[in-house]
């Protein structure tokens, strides 16, 4: 059995990625953001603040035939960027793709912070990461792809992200179609419960290759490329107009520059990221917002979309190990 299910950018600076998906019975279709750096599956919900869920698509599980509440269970989360969200769980039926899973623990908001009410492009994230960082207590639930990967053709989903146009997040099955390039994969560290991985080097443009190990990890719920300053400052170095801006907390630069692309090492093989997705949105006038920017040394670097937009990225469970192709 696979799934396939389509995403698009949530607005035309590609700052998230939705997926809608089907949860109980009759079917009530959410748009859905999918998080490869968290592992919860949370929801806008009846028992949403109204004031909070105005905009949104909520779930109402006293509309779900096969809802059940599960008793005594709560959730709470808290971003890295310090976004957070909390409530209640429930079990249905959720659909991604075609696929179903029944039993899939969803997870009522009954608060949620200002980032998401502001946010009304989702109503909710689809937590991938691993299991182990899940937010339930007392009894930790499994995400979405957990529990399907016994039944999945083989245990693994790919993310295609796309700029400005549509992409898949496909389940069970790996389309090499989608990608220019060979995959290369390489091992991942389950310990933080993240789709974590050391990259060896890097690259600016056409220049050398320089040794600098990274530990990052792929994570589709994050917009921009998040690497150690020294790596940064090091792209920024080569654009002639960049600056740090403080206000705008990251480097800017002039839109009408020809950025240089951006790589990274994948095992023996190299991730090119264009230029063009660097140049990530206006802030002003002229001024451009970098899609590479400081992971501000919180100890970990975030493989996020714009990273992800230049790949096709194989997310393995059977053999712990992520995958990375060319687009
Ligand atoms: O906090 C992170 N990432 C951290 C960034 C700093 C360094 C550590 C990782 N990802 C969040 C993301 O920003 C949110 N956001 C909503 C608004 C549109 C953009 C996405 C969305 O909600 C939770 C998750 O996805």
């Amino acid at each position: 059995q696979t799934g396939s299910a389509p995403n698009h950018p949530s607005d035309s600076e590609d700052d998230e990625y939705i997926t809608n998906v089907s949860i109980g019975t009759p079917a009530q279709v959410l748009p859905l953001d999918f998080d490869t750096g968290s592992s919860d599956l949370w929801v806008f919900s009846s028992e949403t603040p109204s004031s909070s869920a105005r905009g949104h698509t909520i779930y109402t599980p006293s509309k779900s035939s096969t809802s059940k509440k599960v008793s005594g269970a709560s959730w709470s989360i808290t971003y890295g960027d310090n976004s957070s969200s909390s409530g209640d769980v429930y079990t249905d039926t959720v659909t991604i793709g075609g696929f179903s899973v029944t039993g899939q623990a969803v997870e009522s908001a009954t608060k949620v912070s200002t980032q998401f009410v502001q946010d009304t492009s989702n109503s909710g994230l689809v937590g991938l990461a691993l299991d182990s960082g899940n937010t339930v207590k007392p009894t930790k639930q499994k995400t979405w792809f957990s529990n399907a990967s016994s039944h999945l053709a083989q245990p693994v989903f790919t993310a295609d992200l796309n700029h400005q146009a549509d992409g898949s997040y496909n389940f069970g099955f790996i389309d090499t179609t989608l990608a220019s390039g060979p995959i290369t994969y390489v091992p991942i560290s389950t310990g933080n419960g993240f789709w974590e991985f050391t990259s060896a080097s890097y690259a600016i443009g056409g220049g050398s290759s320089k040794k600098h190990s990274t530990d990052g990890i792929a994570d589709t719920g994050t917009t921009l490329l998040l690497l150690d300053d020294t790596i940064v400052d090091a792209y920024y170095n080569q654009v002639e107009s960049a600056q740090y801006d403080d206000s705008q907390e990251g480097y800017t630069f002039d839109c009408s520059e020809d950025l240089p692309s951006f790589s990274f090492a994948v095992g023996s093989s190299t991730i090119t990221v264009p230029g063009s997705l660097i140049n990530f949105a206006p802030v002003d006038g002229n001024t451009c917002f970098g899609g590479l920017q400081s992971d501000d040394g919180i100890g970990i670097s975030i493989f996020g979309d714009v990273a992800i937009k230049a790949a096709l990225v194989v997310f393995d469970l059977g053999n712990k190990r992520l995958g990375w192709a060319q687009k």
